[in-house]
């Protein structure tokens, strides 16, 4: 697959304060990259800078073989974080005003425009003024401005935020209808079921440095360990003993025992005393969510380092 976004040592600092430091990752044509990270990692920072909106101290960015002032913006849409239309202003007029920024053919836009606001459930809106949009509708209308010039890469800081259940799934399969069609998209957010479900790849950034960075299963053969609930009255302390258990977590009845990486599951299962109370068992992988939170409070860390020193 054709590389479509190359992004090469990237580092940017703020009043002497390293916010990013060499971050590098590609988005291919067709693919979906997330770029996750804890509030105040370096995410945005990270998309402003590939926007040319911030100037990075270090690195490259490329779209396509073209850099910094030669990347040919308008085959480029963006969502940007802050949310932001002029508010007296016309639906369409608002989306065609848009376009026409980016050189698009307005006849085309308009028919676009027409298209993308029937599938957004904004069928007949095309008139009504920005400012009597509700939060979420105003959202779907930005959206539809960042596509509306069909862009080879799609760029959405937290395209999710904001919106209801409902307009999610409507958000998450446009966002996919594109990548198939071949747009590249790049978009953060912090809805790790959304990221698990519809992203190629990821790159996780801590603390302005990249953490994580592959596949979602090469993600989670790496790092998703193993984790077993378990219903029925036990005591943590008894699960605590149990070989291989890096923590449990109980809710009621039922106990999450984490497994760490050296765990052969099968084996685990057959060291089980028989005095445990079982009324139901699962075994499964941790999910994204957890591998974040995992990562987002150096629990990871902690692990490695204790396997190292043992
Ligand atoms: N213009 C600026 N001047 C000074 N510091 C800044 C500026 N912009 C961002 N920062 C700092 O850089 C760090 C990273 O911010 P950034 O917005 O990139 O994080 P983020 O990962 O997008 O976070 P969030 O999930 O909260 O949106 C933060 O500590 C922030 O305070």
């Amino acid at each position: 697959m054709e590389t479509i976004l190359t992004v090469e040592g990237l580092g940017k600092s703020f009043k002497e304060r390293q916010i990013v430091k060499d971050i590098s990752f590609n988005v291919k044509r067709g693919e979906i990259m997330a770029v996750l990270g804890p509030n105040g990692a370096g995410k945005s920072t990270t998309i402003r800078s590939i926007m040319g909106i911030l100037y990075p101290d270090e690195g490259i960015v490329k779209f396509h073989q073209c850099e910094a002032g030669e990347i040919p913006r308008n085959k480029i849409g963006y969502l940007p974080e802050e949310r932001g239309l002029y508010k007296n202003v016309k639906v369409m007029d608002m989306i065609l005003y848009l376009a026409e920024l980016k050189d698009y053919p307005i006849k085309k836009a308009k028919e676009r425009a027409l298209h993308y606001l029937a599938k957004l459930g904004l069928e007949g809106k095309e008139k009504v003024s920005v400012e009597e949009l509700s939060k979420g509708m105003a959202q779907k209308v930005q959206f539809i401005g960042s596509i509306i010039h069909e862009p080879e890469l799609l760029i959405l800081d937290e395209p999710f935020s904001g919106l209801d259940p409902v307009s999610q799934e409507v958000f998450k399969s446009e966002i996919k209808e594109l990548a198939q069609s071949g747009t590249a998209i790049l978009l953060s957010s912090h809805q790790m079921n959304m990221v698990e479900e519809i992203c190629d790849r990821l790159f996780m950034i801590h603390r302005g440095q990249r953490v994580i960075e592959g596949t979602m299963i090469d993600v989670k053969n790496e790092y998703a360990n193993f984790k077993c609930t378990i219903r029925g009255e036990n005591e943590a302390a008894v699960l605590e003993r149990l070989s291989h258990v890096s923590r449990v977590e109980q809710k009621g009845d039922v106990s999450i025992v984490y497994l760490n990486q050296e765990v052969v599951v099968p084996q685990w299962l057959k060291q089980l005393p028989e005095t445990l109370s079982i009324q139901e068992l699962s075994i499964d992988r941790i999910s994204l969510h957890e591998i974040f939170i995992d990562i987002a409070t150096d629990r990871h860390i902690i692990k490695e380092e204790s396997a190292s020193h043992a």
